[in-house]
């Protein structure tokens, strides 16, 4: 059994043109692996992440077959069950962690409170979890930082932050929806080893949401490539290079590369044909 499964999923919005399908029949199998999700703005990238959590806001619609955690259907769970779930099971790193911290709550308060919402315990035993997971994404003076507040953090502290809290009730998956792309490379780089070493320390499952296709192949064990709600492609991260459909070659070849300089960045093609006829519907 997978850890995820996800059969035709489909995220809608009623707009004053009609409806608009973001998300149109996804269907992916998640294992204890990084699975990168890859595809230009707008392709229903973080739709498709935010649905399996039902974090889409009305007026938007999920609709779908079934999206089953370890064999259980998420879709016939009540809100508060589904909380839980949000809590506990399946957490989501956004992209900004500006927007996702407390601006006038100190860091340490923050994580304390996450850990006691999840396990009925004292202050003083949050407080040791707390630090305990600051310094398991490398927060070298974990003390110091839980006295500040969310203003006092560079971005690539409070992304490890955010992760550090996201990991406080040991999830089974986490969604990373762009978590590197505000950081430069350097940060970047150990955020990444530190979900990577969550993968394999913990068996954890990883969605990772990225419009970076070069990031995505080196970090990820698979890919899925989105076009127009659609996962057109599904292939090994190390062979992404290698992918076959016209739209993936698009966007591998516009590209920068140091090595072939390019007078003009190609342009991506939009033909609807592609994404009727070359649609991916599971990947097993
Ligand atoms: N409330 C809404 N009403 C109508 N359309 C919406 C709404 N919210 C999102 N969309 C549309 O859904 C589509 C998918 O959005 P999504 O955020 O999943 O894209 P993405 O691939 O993650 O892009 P990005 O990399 O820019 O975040 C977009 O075309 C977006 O305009």
């Amino acid at each position: 059994m997978s850890l995820l499964e996800v059969e035709n999923l489909w995220v809608r919005f009623p707009t004053r043109q009609g409806i608009f399908d973001a998300v149109r029949g996804v269907s992916f199998n998640l294992e204890r692996e990084r699975l990168g999700i890859v595809g230009e703005s707008g392709s229903g990238k973080s739709m498709t992440g935010r649905a399996i959590l039902r974090l889409i806001r009305k007026p938007g619609i999920v609709e779908a077959d079934s999206i089953k955690l370890e064999g259980q259907n998420l879709l016939d769970l009540s809100e508060p069950e589904m909380r839980e779930v949000r809590g506990q099971k399946i957490s989501m790193v956004m992209q900004d962690p500006k927007f996702s911290l407390n601006p006038v709550m100190t860091i340490g308060d923050q994580i304390m409170e996450a850990y006691l919402l999840h396990n009925n315990t004292s202050k003083a035993q949050a407080r040791v979890k707390a630090i305990e997971m600051l310094e398991a994404v490398s927060i070298r003076d974990p003390e110091r930082v839980m006295r500040a507040y969310p203003h006092e953090m560079s971005g690539g502290m409070g992304q490890r932050i955010m992760i550090a809290m996201m990991l406080i009730p040991d999830p089974q998956i986490l969604i990373a929806d762009e978590p590197t792309s505000a950081l430069d490379v350097s940060v970047q780089r150990q955020v990444l080893d530190i979900m990577d070493g969550l993968v394999k320390k913990r068996g954890m499952g990883l969605i990772f949401i990225s419009h970076d296709l070069n990031l995505v192949s080196e970090f990820c064990d698979r890919v899925l490539i989105m076009y127009a709600g659609r996962i057109v492609e599904v292939c090994d991260a190390d062979k992404l290079h290698e992918a076959k459909h016209p739209y993936t070659q698009g966007l591998l070849n516009s590209l920068p590369r140091l090595d072939q300089p390019k007078k003009y960045l190609e342009v991506l093609q939009r033909d609807e044909a592609w994404t009727k006829e070359d649609s991916v519907r599971g990947t097993r």
